[in-house]
């Protein structure tokens, strides 16, 4: 009955009903209240929601909102990145945090390579070119890529999504190289092909294409700064589909500008999205997607299915499937 099911507040995307089929995954098991309801009366909404769905960041999860939610139980975040929450103060609230890793990584590798071959083949240019009513040379020399097959990748963090990717380099048979804070077993590097480098200066002085697959954490925040983009090759790319704040981004124009390093493409950067004025912007050898890794239809389905669950077994005091634990 639908009055028995407990109340979840969720985001501006669901309210704006961009996710219309999502929100069906949402409300078998929850009575759903949108961000923008609550704003209306905190003070009588609050005390209800037991669960916070988290999409795109919304609701905020500030302490003055917390603090409005005394019945709240878990923030169930729908994708794998949690820079975005303090869990030990959400925990100190005696409130669980959920995640959805595994459900996004296939999503996610997939966009890194369609950034790789973008960036590497010139599509996005070729694109301009092609539809442009005052082309007048549909094939300039500056259209010449950079061949993929055969390449070495340089993955740097070999978690879920590293893997993925490496297995797609393998398709184009290149050669992969990986850096991670632990490494893998032998097994896992023969399953996907790769070969640790236990200096990631070594990745990043050999690789054609250095591919950011990290979580966001006080150690990887500015992992790559200009000391790393200057062991680069001058005919390297930089592939970003973790999170902005990985990449010192002044250092990464700098280095662009002066073409220390070949092209970047990102599907992150802080701000998100950029201001229209950011250097970044006006460079002709940076390709940049406004963070849409998981975004595929089948793979939003699997992330709410994911963030409905973890935050149903919070309710109902099962095993979690997905509790983020701070370290
Ligand atoms: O950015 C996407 C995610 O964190 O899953």
């Amino acid at each position: 009955m639908e009055d028995d099911k407990p109340w979840a507040l969720v985001s501006g995307a669901v309210e704006h009903g961009l996710y219309e089929d999502l929100t069906p995954i949402m409300k078998q098991h929850f009575q759903i209240l949108c961000y923008k309801d609550f704003l209306q009366n905190p003070q009588l909404h609050g005390p209800k929601i037991q669960a916070v769905l988290l999409w795109d960041n919304i609701p905020p999860t500030d302490p003055s909102t917390l603090r409005s939610l005394p019945s709240l139980k878990v923030v169930a975040n729908g994708g794998v990145g949690i820079d975005h929450l303090d869990v030990p103060y959400i925990n100190s609230l005696g409130v669980k945090v959920t995640n959805t890793p595994g459900v996004v990584s296939d999503a996610t590798a997939d966009m890194a390579m369609g950034l790789l071959l973008a960036s590497a083949r010139k599509i996005v240019q070729g694109h301009q070119i092609s539809v442009d009513p005052n082309t007048t040379n549909h094939k300039p020399q500056s259209l010449m890529g950079v061949e993929v097959t055969g390449s070495t990748m340089g993955i740097i963090g070999m978690g879920h999504i590293g893997c993925r990717i490496a297995q797609r380099g393998k398709g184009f048979d290149m050669k992969i190289l990986y850096h991670n804070r632990n490494r893998r077993s032998v097994e896992d590097e023969q399953a996907v092909g790769a070969t640790y480098c236990e200096k990631m200066d070594d990745l990043l002085k050999e690789s054609d294409f250095v591919v950011l697959a990290v979580n966001l954490s006080p150690e990887t925040t500015g992992l790559i700064s200009t000391r790393e983009l200057n062991l680069m090759k001058p005919t390297a790319t930089l592939v970003n589909i973790s999170r902005g704040r990985v990449v010192d981004q002044d250092a990464l124009v700098k280095a662009l500008q002066s073409e220390t390093i070949l092209a970047a493409a990102l599907d992150v950067t802080y701000p998100e999205p950029l201001p229209r004025d950011h250097p970044l912007l006006g460079l002709p050898n940076v390709l940049i997607t406004p963070h849409v890794g998981t975004d595929t239809l089948s793979t939003s389905r699997k992330i709410v299915q994911r963030m409905v669950e973890n935050a149903v077994a919070v309710l109902k005091g099962q095993s979690i499937p997905n509790e983020v634990k701070p370290k």
